[in-house]
């Protein structure tokens, strides 16, 4: 029997007052299943991060933590995600706010073709956040200054989104994403299309948005993991192998898929 069949978790993937709990999360891309029977919790403040082989469903992880997972039709999701004990996936749930409070930033830097001050204050708008028109400014300005970017745009407000650099435009991003106001925020490699300065910038951010926010990052780059995470969950054909304290997770894993992966083996 080969050792991924005969597996089991390792590390401590459940935890009290978690902000998130996945619970026997399956996922099915039509008949081929991606994901088998995780269950992790999410602790609140922390950053998590996700790694793993390429197609170990990583990302696939991460879009069940706010259903973004409804947008693939053939994309089916079993079991229960609580975000602060309440289930994400009861019909009832209105995915437009969860979206808002489980905020997500993609590998690629997608902001919309409007100008910065429009990019942030589009959320707010829609979901009705600012009453006056002060009120928004606040919000835009708040949000620039949390993504650290404010001084490099103040002046330039109601210029396009798209003409700012890289970084400067995933920086966009993760300031609209804050502008709804998240308690989460799911990372998508969100440093994959960025040169070395401008990751490092990202890299510092995530470190203080924890203050604010629980953070999970889906990373390729193992260092990058180490930098910014507390904890580290390796993944490996759709299972979680291993859950641990990020130092402990490079230093002496548990498991040996997770060693063979942080030792380059494959991967
Ligand atoms: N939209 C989709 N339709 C069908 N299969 C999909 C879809 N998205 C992902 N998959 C499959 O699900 C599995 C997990 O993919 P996923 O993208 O989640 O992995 P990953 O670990 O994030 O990979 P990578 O590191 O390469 O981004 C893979 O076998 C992939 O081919």
């Amino acid at each position: 029997m080969s050792i991924i069949e005969n597996h089991k978790t390792v590390g401590s993937p459940l935890s009290e007052g978690a902000k998130l709990r996945a619970r026997d999360v399956c996922v099915f891309y039509g008949e081929k299943q991606a994901i088998y029977n995780v269950s992790l919790d999410i602790r609140q403040n922390e950053v998590i991060a996700l790694i793993g082989p390429s197609g170990c469903g990583k990302s696939t992880f991460l879009r069940c933590l706010n259903r973004m997972n409804d947008t693939i039709d053939i994309c089916n999701v079993t079991g229960e995600i609580l975000l602060d004990g309440d289930n994400i996936y009861d019909p009832r749930v209105d995915v437009v706010p969860l979206r808002a409070t489980v905020g997500m930033v993609f590998q690629k830097p997608n902001p919309f073709p409007k100008s910065i001050y429009d990019n942030i204050a589009y959320g707010p708008r829609i979901h009705g956040l600012a009453s006056s028109r002060v009120d928004l400014d606040e919000i835009v300005e708040k949000s620039l200054q949390r993504a650290g970017l404010w001084n490099e745009v103040k002046d330039r407000l109601h210029a396009p989104g798209t003409g700012l650099s890289g970084g400067q435009q995933q920086r966009l991003c993760i300031a609209r994403t804050i502008a709804v106001d998240p308690e989460v925020i799911l990372m998508d490699e969100p440093c994959s299309a960025l040169d070395p300065i401008a990751t490092a910038k990202i890299e510092e951010l995530i470190d203080e948005l924890r203050e604010n926010y629980t953070i999970a990052i889906v990373t390729h780059s193992m260092q990058q993991a180490a930098r910014v995470s507390q904890r580290t969950a390796y993944f490996h054909l759709g299972q979680l192998i291993e859950v641990n304290a990020t130092d402990k997770v490079f230093t002496t894993p548990e498991h040996q898929l997770t060693e063979a992966y942080i030792t380059g083996r494959f991967g």
